[in-house]
């Protein structure tokens, strides 16, 4: 009875809701009909018996890196460790053979942590915001930025449709350097999307992008804390290194207000 009581898992309850009629709440990523075929390869698990170690488990091999916590069954401790190589994450999934209780390496996948709001910020220029009113940890996780996955071709379609309407963008494109390949992946959560479109960019960002795998080839984009953050703070990741041009090449004015501001948001050009 003890020992029942001692394995259960705190787990992220995804409870949120968007404060926008017209979108709906997908908590993961969706691949239209057209992006389907992109990512049906499923990965090798692991075969662990129990619990998930540096030492046994495929997964966290590939990944480089293990997730650290003080509490296996409290997410909220789990850190992800700084790692040299730009190589995914990989957590364990349906296709391992570990403990659901006793593996450490799941968490992304739980969905985002409690205790995050959105609100509209203070500068209305940027629209609404991601705000946290528990103090975040550096290596913490905070959400996944989930959407619709798009095809480039669909990709480049939408961006347009959305400028010529003038609606905020929300594609974002993931480049995975695999080798001399690179893999561009791209999340719209425009219409369908979780908690994490309400991200807003900042050139001294309090949070990165790390890219996850689970079962599938399919990445999926998880935002952690870059340092400890205080309650009451706007959760915001750089959107790229890309900020140049200018208004005439239909940039868009940057109002993150840090000293180190580039003064425009930074632009896919490939989606131009
Ligand atoms: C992913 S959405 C972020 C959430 C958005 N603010 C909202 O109200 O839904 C990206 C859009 O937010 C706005 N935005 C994000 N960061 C900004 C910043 N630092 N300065 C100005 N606008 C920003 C831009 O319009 C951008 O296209």
């Amino acid at each position: 009875m003890y020992l029942h009581f001692f394995y259960i898992k705190m787990e992220f309850n995804d409870d949120y809701e968007h404060c926008i009629e017209e979108v709906l709440y997908f908590p993961r990523n969706v691949p239209t009909k057209e992006a389907e075929n992109l990512y049906h390869n499923l990965l090798e698990g692991c075969i662990c018996l129990d619990n998930c170690t540096k030492e046994t488990c495929l997964c966290i091999e590939k990944s480089g890196t293990a997730y650290k916590f003080e509490d296996i069954a409290n997410l909220e401790t789990y850190k992800i460790e700084e790692k040299e190589s730009e190589a995914p994450t990989y957590e364990c999934s349906s296709q391992c053979k570990c403990c659901e209780k006793l593996c450490g390496n799941k968490l992304v996948q739980y969905g985002p942590r409690l205790g995050l709001e959105v609100k509209l910020c203070i500068n209305i220029k940027k629209g609404f915001g991601l705000f946290t009113r528990k103090k975040l940890y550096k290596g913490n996780f905070i959400c996944e930025y989930a959407g619709e996955i798009l095809t480039n071709q669909d990709a480049i379609k939408r961006f347009q449709i959305y400028k010529n309407s003038g609606k905020m963008n929300y594609i974002f494109c993931i480049n995975e350097k695999f080798g001399t390949e690179t893999l561009r992946t791209f999340i719209d959560p425009t219409v369908y999307g979780n908690i994490g479109r309400y991200i807003n960019h900042s050139c001294c960002p309090n949070s990165k992008l790390v890219v996850i795998r689970e079962d599938s080839t399919m990445p999926v984009l998880a935002v952690f804390s870059k340092g400890d953050i205080e309650i009451g703070s706007e959760i915001t990741y750089d959107y790229g290194d890309d900020s140049s041009g200018n208004e005439e090449d239909d940039r868009k004015l940057c109002f993150c207000g840090e000293k180190a501001c580039r003064k425009y948001l930074p632009y896919d050009q490939s989606l131009k």
